[in-house]
């Protein structure tokens, strides 16, 4: 089996998925309806219409307004259930797919520039790969360690097709998440017998409060009883904005007027999921990182209050990086790494960007799992970090066009 066949393979499973688009499924399952409809002799068209205006309607809100309807019992519960069944293992696929549709363009474009006037395997074909990879916002060290080691394998393999190369390029990134003796674990370190407590770090805007909102809803979906605490009392709207958060994920919020001490919404957060025992409980922080002292000491502050009523938390200390700033994502996550024991990264806006080779900066240089992925603006929108979807998103059309 060829490299990328294996990363198909671990993505897609053993079968083909079928990539039906979402509004073709739509399509079938209206057609399907009708005709059910027909046979029943009952008029569904102006019931089963998908309302243009919604352009990212999910199929679970198409059946969630079918089942509303009247005497369409058995065989439409029947077809419904399948698409369900079908949509799922192929929804975190589609998310990936279109997330990282923007990276793997521009990701593309990259190479298919680098590869159009390539002779041969020089030092200047070296520079302009450099030049292509810092460009794709793999990070200066990675882009220098992946033309070294291609150089190294032209070498030792006499590599020279344009083919073969820009195989071997893809293979390396690849390789970046496959190296031996690196540790990551990329699942949240979620306790199944106790309480779960995470702290949520990063500057504003990032897109801290949305992550804690999309998890919260997960985690409530789950069965889990959630709990959120606003201990960014730096900002009186960032307070507002984690209750409506917790509105729409149908979860309680600890508050205190802005301006407070942080420790002391954490205090009470941590005594009320003890009281009322919640399963899980989300810190959101403020991240300031003009004032690394005070920040270091205020996360100090709060890890001591938890520390005390439930020893092994918190389980995880997440730093939250917008990816569309490319870069300075990877600058802010080397100074929070610096200031305090980040357990992992979650990294948001993937889809707004055509940056998402910092993802592999981030691997390499910071050696920090990256946990969670935001794919979009929606509360399903956040998705657990997987390498082999994500490099299959980033790379696909590229491995298609080599592996055959
Ligand atoms: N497209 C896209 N937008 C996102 C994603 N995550 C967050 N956003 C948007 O980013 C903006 C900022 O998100 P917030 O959650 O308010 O950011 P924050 O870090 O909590 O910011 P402060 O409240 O100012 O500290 C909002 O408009 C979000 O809708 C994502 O994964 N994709």
């Amino acid at each position: 089996m060829g490299f990328f066949d294996k990363i198909k393979k671990a993505v897609l499973g053993e079968k083909k998925v079928d990539e039906t688009p979402k509004e073709e499924i739509v399509e079938e399952l209206e057609q399907s309806i009708e005709e059910i409809d027909k046979e029943d002799g009952l008029e569904t068209k102006e019931t089963v219409v998908v309302e243009e205006s919604k352009e990212d309607v999910t199929v679970e809100e198409i059946i969630d307004s079918k089942q509303e309807e009247p005497k369409l019992e058995q065989p439409k519960e029947e077809i419904v259930k399948e698409v369900v069944v079908e949509e799922k293992p192929q929804d975190t696929v589609q998310k990936y797919d279109k997330g990282l549709e923007k990276s793997r363009r521009s990701f593309g474009q990259y190479m298919n520039e680098l590869f159009a006037n390539f002779r041969m395997v020089d030092d200047e074909f070296f520079e302009d790969l450099e030049e292509a990879l810092i460009s794709a916002d793999v990070g200066f060290e990675t882009a220098m360690r992946i033309s070294d080691e291609l150089q190294e394998e032209v070498k030792l393999k006499n590599v020279k097709k344009k083919k073969d190369v820009q195989a071997t390029i893809i293979e390396k990134l690849v390789e970046i998440y496959e190296e031996e003796g690196i540790e990551e674990n990329n699942e949240l370190n979620i306790q199944t017998d106790s309480p779960t407590i995470m702290l949520f770090v990063g500057v504003n805007g990032v897109g801290k409060t949305t992550s804690i909102g999309k998890l919260a809803k997960r985690y409530k979906d789950q069965g889990k009883k959630v709990l959120l605490a606003a201990a960014d009392t730096f900002r009186a709207g960032a307070i507002d904005q984690l209750v409506v958060w917790g509105e729409r994920a149908g979860v309680d919020v600890v508050r205190h007027n802005a301006g407070g001490d942080p420790a002391a919404v954490v205090y009470d957060a941590v005594e009320k999921m003890k009281n009322e025992h919640y399963d899980i409980l989300l810190v959101d922080t403020a991240g300031r990182l003009q004032n690394k002292v005070n920040l270091m000491k205020e996360l100090e502050k709060m890890k001591r209050i938890i520390e005390r009523e439930y020893p092994s938390a918190p389980h995880e200390v997440l730093l939250v990086v917008d990816a569309t700033t490319g870069q300075n994502a990877l600058i802010q996550a080397k100074e929070f790494k610096n200031t305090t024991d980040v357990t992992g990264i979650v990294l948001t806006k993937l889809d707004g960007t055509a940056k998402g080779g910092i993802v592999l900066a981030i691997r390499n240089e910071l050696h920090l799992p990256v946990k969670l992925v935001g794919l979009g603006e929606k509360i399903t929108d956040l998705e657990a970090f997987n390498p082999n979807q994500f490099v299959y998103g980033l790379f696909k059309d590229l491995m298609e066009d080599y592996d055959g």
